[in-house]
């Protein structure tokens, strides 16, 4: 993936966690979810006073980008702490295995930034064929 497809997805992870809603643990999530054909989704997460109930950025994206009929991607871009790249929590993994988003960058800033393939952080997922088992 080109450098500034990188960089546009990692600026608009930045401004969706601008818009974060996480009073609870004060730490704000953006992500930024680019489809097949261009169109980029953007998702913060989302808190809850019922902890367990709260949402990560990554599913937030992937929700509105399915709801709007995609289910092709090409990438993900995270930001969440400025210090550190931001990994996807074990959750995220399993769901952006279920539509193999392929590339996942982890930002820690929109200029700093590494990337993995799916396969690097979710290997051996479960898969949708040994449930036909
Ligand atoms: O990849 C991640 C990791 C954490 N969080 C959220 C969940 C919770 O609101 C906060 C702290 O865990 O960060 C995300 O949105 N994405």
């Amino acid at each position: 993936m080109k450098a500034e497809v990188i960089q546009s997805l990692l600026e608009k992870a930045e401004e969706a966690r601008k818009k974060s809603y996480s009073p609870y643990s004060r730490y704000p999530v953006g992500a930024a979810l680019m489809a097949k054909d261009g169109t980029i989704y953007a998702g913060c997460n989302v808190e809850n006073v019922s902890y367990g109930a709260a949402l990560c950025a990554e599913r937030n994206a992937l929700g509105s980008a399915v709801a709007d009929g995609q289910r092709d991607f090409t990438a993900i871009a995270i930001i969440g702490s400025h210090e550190d790249y931001t990994m996807p929590c074990g959750i995220c993994r399993q769901v952006l295995s279920e539509f193999h988003v392929p590339l996942i960058i982890c930002g820690n800033s929109s200029k700093d930034y590494r990337t993995y393939t799916l396969e690097e952080l979710f290997p051996s997922s479960f898969r949708a064929e040994e449930l036909k088992h």
